[in-house]
């Protein structure tokens, strides 16, 4: 899987290919559609499977403070799009030029002459070009102009479901903590990462040691403990999660805390990524330390059950 900055330096290899163009903020099970049948396309004209993302989304720049926190950041996409079988990925730098390009402009020069695009695949409600004036009519009239063959693919809505997955609707759902559902929507449970900070030094001395989690630069979910799983490197642990104040000992500031299970060591200016399986209860001020360190003795053996049921759902559904 490669992962594109630029057009200028773009290899031969990523020209001629099936393209989508998106934010894929999350990447979830309606972007896994999109990504399968570009796939698909992919193979039948014999070139790359190209995911075309602007980085940062272009709200961001447009009117920040409507940008809401993303859901994934950008190396975490890649990875995610190259387990649906996405060749490479384009992480476009938005500028201000780019977005003055009109649909016509934008789909000559970017799509035609840069990317030499055989196949594009799109969602109904897919819109590009400045002020987002092009539509999927204007891109399925270019695309017959230029022999380019276009799919449009309906977004996808679970059993029993009218609204559709977006990823608008699982960064509610995460903001509420409702990690559970958001993750049957998600290709996989939703993940942040972070620098190991200095807390208080209070976790070891209660014989639980915490990784304070700063500089997270997505949605944090809603306030209070999970049951998750961490990644340091290439070892995964399960997690149990803190995110809000600790009000047992008085301390109001909020914290992302993560007690890796069965791990030792210093983790200290290193970078932790942490995800979440499902939401265990509310942050509670306790009567004292022993009933604090009770329940976090609760919270641990929910989390290890949490975490062996998903992992062997996970074994049983790649099997
Ligand atoms: C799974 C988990 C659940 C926790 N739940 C609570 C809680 O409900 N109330 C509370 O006051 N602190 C809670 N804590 C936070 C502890 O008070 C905190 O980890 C401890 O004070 C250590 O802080 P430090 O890392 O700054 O030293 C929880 C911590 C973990 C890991
Ligand atoms: N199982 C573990 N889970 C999380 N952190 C651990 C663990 N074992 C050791 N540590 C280390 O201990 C630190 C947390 O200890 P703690 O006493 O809670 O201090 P602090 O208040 O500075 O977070 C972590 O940042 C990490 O370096």
């Amino acid at each position: 899987m490669q992962l594109y900055r630029d057009l200028d330096s773009l290899s031969t290899e990523i020209r001629s290919g099936a393209l989508t163009i998106g934010n894929f903020d999350g990447v979830h099970l309606g972007h896994a559609k999109i990504a399968q049948q570009v796939r698909k396309r992919a193979d039948e004209v014999g070139g790359p499977a190209v995911v075309f993302t602007f980085d940062p989304h272009p709200v961001r720049l447009l009117r920040p403070e409507l940008a809401p926190p993303p859901l994934t950041w950008t190396r975490r996409k890649v990875e995610l799009l190259g387990q649906l079988g996405i060749d490479a990925v384009i992480a476009y730098p938005t500028t201000p030029e780019l977005l003055q390009l009109t649909p016509d402009e934008f789909f000559q020069q970017i799509i035609v002459q840069k990317m030499a695009a055989k196949a594009m695949v799109e969602g109904p409600n897919f819109n590009f070009g400045k002020d987002r004036a092009g539509d999927v009519q204007t891109l399925a009239a270019l695309c017959q102009k230029n022999g380019i063959v276009l799919d449009i693919v309906e977004p996808l809505t679970r059993p029993g479901e009218t609204e559709y997955v977006s990823s608008s609707r699982i960064r509610k759902l995460i903001a509420q903590g409702d990690v559970e559902l958001a993750c049957e929507m998600l290709t996989q449970p939703y993940r942040i990462r972070g620098m190991v900070t200095h807390g208080a030094g209070r976790g070891a001395h209660l014989g639980f040691a915490t990784a304070n989690l700063e500089a997270v630069d997505t949605l944090v979910p809603e306030m209070g403990v999970y049951a998750g799983m961490s990644y340091r490197g290439d070892e995964i642990y399960a997690a149990a999660i803190n995110i809000g104040p600790n009000p047992t000992f008085g301390e109001k500031a909020r914290k992302i805390e993560v007690h890796l299970i069965d791990f030792q060591g210093s983790l200290y200016g290193e970078p932790l990524e942490v995800s979440f399986l499902s939401r265990l209860r509310e942050v509670t001020t306790f009567p004292d330390v022993e009933a604090l360190k009770n329940q976090l003795d609760k919270d641990i053996q929910t989390t290890i059950q949490t975490f062996q049921n998903y992992q062997s759902k996970s074994s049983r559904s790649t099997a």
